[in-house]
């Protein structure tokens, strides 16, 4: 769980971007983020993910205080986030299988990393998160062969591998055709609601919004001025926010 109160950021020399930013967000959450161009959605995720430090503010991970996290703590909880770009940073010559192996790096024995050899049950977990986000017979296909959806949805399975308990997904979908976008998102609701992960999405889309949060946050102005559960936007909510 994340509990967040009265974050503020402001960026020097005096330019606010978050004003007193108040949420929780439960295991199994899929909080899809709408707000216009400027309206600070990377900032938050940056903030939320520790890269960047905010003024004012507390924020509470897993029942603990981490608003002050030290280098080593912030290192430890990184390893529970991960980070969906719009453009995944793949191996684009690996096949889909390696690239979702890369994912274990840290988990594995030195002995493994030298030799570059991958156990039995490394090689099948990994092709049960290609089966979960629908890629199985793509496994052994080099990833620069796949499609955009199909490499985001890669970069879904890398991260679920390394045993992610939040993503945050900026943007994940924008370079995407309606249809790829649609899968994406789909297996972010499916391993979200399956695996009791918090999925933050930020998107542009309003439709993807309602059809696939759980729970849509309006950000506009600094603030969240919308924060609701999954549902077709009023007329007055889309105005508040855009
Ligand atoms: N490092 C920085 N220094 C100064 N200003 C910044 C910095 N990063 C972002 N900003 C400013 O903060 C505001 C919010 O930026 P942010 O990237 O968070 O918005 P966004 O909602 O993600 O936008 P987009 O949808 O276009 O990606 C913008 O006005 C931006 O110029």
């Amino acid at each position: 769980m994340i509990i967040v109160r009265n974050l503020s950021k402001t960026f020097p020399p005096n330019q606010p971007v978050l004003s007193r930013i108040s949420f929780q967000a439960d295991e199994g959450e899929l909080v899809a983020l709408l707000g216009s161009s400027g309206s600070g959605k990377t900032t938050l995720f940056r903030c939320l993910m520790l890269k960047e430090k905010w003024d004012d503010g507390q924020y509470i991970y897993a029942g603990h205080d981490i608003s002050g996290a030290g280098v080593i703590e912030k290192l430890k909880l990184r390893r529970d986030w991960a980070f969906l770009e719009e453009k995944p940073k793949l191996n684009p010559k690996k096949s889909a299988l390696k690239n979702v192996l890369s994912g274990l790096f840290f988990h594995k024995a030195w002995w493994r990393i030298l030799s570059g050899t991958t156990s039995n049950e490394d090689h099948m977990t990994a092709m049960d998160y290609l089966d979960k986000v629908g890629l199985l017979d793509k496994a052994h296909e080099p990833v620069e062969r796949l499609s955009g959806g199909e490499q985001q949805r890669v970069a879904v399975a890398r991260a679920l591998i390394r045993g992610a308990k939040v993503i945050f997904a900026d943007e994940p979908v924008s370079g995407l055709d309606p249809a790829a976008a649609a899968l994406v998102m789909e297996d972010l609701k499916t391993i979200c609601q399956r695996t009791k992960i918090i999925v933050f999405c930020s998107l542009h889309q309003v439709e993807l919004a309602e059809r696939f949060g759980s729970r849509i946050w309006g950000l506009a102005g600094g603030k969240l001025v919308v924060d609701i559960a999954g549902r077709r936007l009023t007329h007055v909510e889309k105005e508040k926010i855009f």
